[in-house]
């Protein structure tokens, strides 16, 4: 079947995470729903469908799909420094609940955030969450 293995090495040389990864986990949209077809997996509780759909719902709040891999991007704007990061300090907790991490930048009143899942190479329901509660946590700024 189209598996992959995926071997996370941590900077102390020990491994910190092994996982199967579907290919459909890190491929199109379009071949996600041709192969889900075809195989009948589901991956990481994304179906095509859902995942069509949650794409358009997150693109319509702002964010954009990279070209580049399989991830998402927005960029916030705050008045000043302090509500920047009084917004990165409620994603922090939240990250860490949840643990699963943006990868993002701050300079001054912007961040910028790129989501993904760094043990399935692509986008999976925990960005999708994440990315929720992060247009809930600037809104509320
Ligand atoms: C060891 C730890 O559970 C993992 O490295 C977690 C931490 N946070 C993570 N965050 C994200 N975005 N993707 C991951 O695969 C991930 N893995």
């Amino acid at each position: 079947a189209m598996l992959r293995l995926q071997v996370h090495a941590t900077n102390s040389g020990s491994f910190s995470s092994v996982s199967l990864v579907t290919a459909s986990d890190i491929i199109s949209p379009e071949s996600t729903a041709a192969l889900h077809e075809s195989t009948g997996v589901k991956p990481q509780g994304l179906t095509a469908e859902e995942r069509n759909q949650v794409l358009l719902d997150l693109k319509a709040a702002g964010w954009l799909e990279l070209s580049e891999r399989d991830a998402i991007y927005k960029e916030f704007s705050f008045e000043n420094f302090n509500q920047a990061f009084g917004f990165m300090s409620r994603v922090a907790l939240q990250a860490e609940k949840m643990n699963h991490h943006p990868e993002w930048a701050n300079v001054y009143n912007k961040v910028q955030i790129t989501l993904t899942s760094h043990d399935c190479g692509g986008l999976t329901k925990r960005d999708v969450r994440l990315a929720k509660f992060i247009e809930k946590a600037a809104a509320s700024v």
